[in-house]
C-alpha cells in the first residue's frame, strides 16, 4: 500500500503528526508509524492538536529542565511532538482566549497516564511566575501525588503502580497569571477492589 511504502521509505523517523499521512483510516499505517518512532525512542505524535503517547517504560532524558525551556512559549508545531509542547499550548491559549482550558488524558491502565500529568504539573511548576507562597501550592501539589497513590493504588497485571482511581486536577490563575490555587478531586475506578 503506497502510504506505508511512503511512511517506510521517506520519512525514516516516521511522521511526526498523523494528519500528514495519505490515509488517515489506514490502522497498518498508522501503527507502522508509531512503531518506527518508538524505535527510534520518539514517543510522543500528533493528531492535529491531539498528542498521542507510547510508553517507553524507560527513561529517555526528554524531561529536562533544558527540554523545558525550549518548549516555553514556542509554536506548538515549530519543535518536535512532547507532552511539554502541549501544556504550554493550554497555557498560552488560556491568557490568549482567557478562557477555560481541560487536558484530558486518557489509555489503558500502564499507558502512562499518572506520569504525563506529573509532567505536565512540574512544566507548570517550573514556566509559570513564582513567589514563595505560590511555590508552597506548587510544592503541595507535586508532593500530594505520594501520598494519594500510597492510599489509592495497588499492583494489577498490567501495572505494578497502578491508579485504582480517576483524578481531576484544577489549576486556577488569577489576572497577573500566576497559578493562583491547585484542587485535586479523585473518584473511583469501577474495579477498585480488583488488587494483585
Ligand atoms: N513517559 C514515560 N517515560 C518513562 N516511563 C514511563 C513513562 N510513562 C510511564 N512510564 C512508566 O510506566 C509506568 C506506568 O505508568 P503510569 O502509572 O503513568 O500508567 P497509568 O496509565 O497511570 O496506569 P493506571 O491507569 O493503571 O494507573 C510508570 O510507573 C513508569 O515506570
Amino acid at each position: 500500500m503506497c502510504v506505508r511504502t511512503d511512511v517506510l521509505t521517506l520519512f525514516p523517523l516516521g511522521i511526526q503528526d498523523f494528519v500528514l499521512l495519505d490515509s488517515i483510516t489506514s490502522e497498518t499505517a498508522f501503527l507502522d508509524n508509531l512503531k518506527k518512532r518508538f524505535n527510534e525512542n520518539l514517543i510522543y505524535t500528533y493528531i492535529g492538536t491531539l498528542l498521542v503517547s507510547v510508553n517507553p517504560y524507560k527513561e529517555l532524558g526528554i524531561y529536562t529542565k533544558k527540554q523545558m525551556e525550549n518548549y516555553m512559549g514556542v509554536n506548538f508545531f515549530e519543535l518536535p511532538p512532547h507532552i511539554y509542547a502541549l501544556a504550554d499550548n493550554a497555557y498560552h491559549t488560556m491568557l490568549t482566549e482567557m478562557n477555560n482550558h481541560f487536558i484530558l488524558i486518557s489509555g489503558e491502565s500502564g499507558a502512562g497516564k499518572t506520569e504525563a500529568s506529573k509532567r505536565i504539573l512540574q512544566f507548570y511548576a517550573v514556566s509559570c511566575p513564582s513567589t514563595s507562597l505560590l511555590d508552597r501550592a506548587r510544592d503541595r501539589m507535586l508532593v500530594s501525588n505520594p501520598v494519594l497513590e500510597a492510599f489509592g493504588n495497588a499492583k494489577t497485571l498490567k501495572n505494578d503502580n497502578s491508579s485504582r482511581f480517576g483524578k481531576y486536577m484544577d489549576i486556577q490563575f488569577n489576572r497577573e497569571v500566576e497559578d493562583h490555587t491547585g484542587e485535586q478531586s479523585l473518584f473511583t475506578t469501577g474495579d477498585v477492589a480488583a488488587t494483585h
